[in-house]
């Protein structure tokens, strides 16, 4: 079989999850710790649940820091966790090997944000496409059909103009079409897209956001969009997940999160995104009210909610209890974990 199959399985339907997703990395020790008993680490990923469905795209938004890319290299078995699940399709996951690692990547793929840094220099298209169809084995009997239509699914036409060049005869923006189409070639049912647009010009960003919206509802893959950007991800992302210092903070559809938000700290992610009218005139709100500062130690994290030292409505027990997801109640499924909503239903 040399074509790329269009669905596989109802959309909606549940393909990757994250359970109490956890990832600590540990310090290394300096000299004059060497006995202590402690064992610093960088809480750097805590307990994050979230569900990856087919033909939908649900946004991972936070500052630089707040654990988005470890969840993603998680996800896509690049690290072990040090806690929590991660299920394809309601079975729990472990790499242990090689094989493993090559069955689980034909599923779950991962674009990367640099997509120079992410090919080879020293090598050709056709040899960047031509490897996922080998390894994976979806190349069937027609390899330059296939690759030609890899190169058609990422709108690089025609194909033969772009299979024999080298990454730096193209732009940015076919760069990344080109990563994208070697995620393809797996054929997987997950993508995996750690800021896929940050570092293209802003010319050509929504021209592969469209592209990855056009592979999602043709192919049914369900993506994880990791941003930096909350407008892009109520652009285009069904749902909207924020993180705070390694903690999901929010999350429910992405009109609602952005338009409506919760929690705090997506309201001052809001505010400070670039605003034009801002930039044209009036004067900034001083920063703290804005709740701006550093954000936190990720070694030893605040108490409490994370976010109560540079929150603006922080209460005397945002500093020692850990908020859990409450439900917000202006549409289903979204919730915040903020005290500010306790008098609401626990979020399931
Ligand atoms: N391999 C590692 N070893 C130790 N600490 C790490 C490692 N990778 C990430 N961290 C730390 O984990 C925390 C979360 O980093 P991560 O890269 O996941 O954040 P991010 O939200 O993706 O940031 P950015 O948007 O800048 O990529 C940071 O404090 C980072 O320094």
């Amino acid at each position: 079989m040399t074509s790329i199959p269009d669905a596989k399985a109802p959309a909606g339907e549940v393909v990757l999850e994250a359970v109490g997703l956890t990832k600590h990395f540990p310090v290394r020790r300096r000299l004059k710790d060497v006995f202590s008993r402690t064992h610093k680490a960088v809480h750097a990923v805590d307990d994050v649940h979230l569900t990856l469905r087919r033909g939908q795209v649900v946004a991972l938004v936070g500052e630089s820091g707040s654990g988005k890319s470890t969840v993603a290299r998680l996800l896509a078995q690049l690290y072990p966790r040090t806690g929590g699940d991660i299920r394809l399709h309601g079975e729990t996951t472990k790499v242990t090997s090689g094989s493993s690692f090559r069955r689980y990547a034909a599923r779950v793929q991962m674009i990367f944000q640099d997509p120079f840094a992410s090919l080879n220099p020293t090598h050709t298209i056709r040899y960047h496409l031509t490897r996922p169809l080998k390894i994976h084995g979806t190349a069937g009997d027609d390899l330059e059909k296939s690759l030609h239509e890899l190169l058609e699914r990422v709108s690089l036409t025609p194909p033969e103009r772009y299979l024999d060049k080298f990454p730096h005869e193209l732009s940015g923006g076919q760069r990344q079409r080109v990563a994208i189409a070697r995620a393809l070639g797996a054929r997987p049912e997950a993508l995996l897209a750690d800021e896929p647009v940050s570092m293209l010009d802003v010319s050509i960003r929504l021209g592969v956001l469209n592209l990855l919206r056009d592979l999602k509802e043709r192919l049914d893959l369900a993506i994880l969009y990791i941003t930096h950007d909350i407008a892009s991800a109520r652009y285009f992302a069904d749902e909207t997940m924020v993180m705070y210092a390694g903690r999901m903070v929010e999350g429910g559809d992405s009109e609602t999160v952005t338009q409506a938000p919760a929690h705090p700290y997506t309201q001052l992610l809001i505010e400070s995104a670039p605003d034009p009218d801002r930039l044209a005139g009036a004067a900034d709100v001083a920063d703290e009210d804005r709740g701006n500062g550093e954000p936190p130690s990720l070694i030893n994290p605040p108490t409490g909610c994370r976010f109560h030292p540079r929150c603006p409505k922080a209460m005397a027990r945002c500093s020692t209890d850990e908020p859990v997801r409450l439900e917000i109640g202006d549409v289903p499924g979204h919730w915040a974990a903020c005290w500010l909503y306790d008098k609401n239903e626990v979020a399931k």
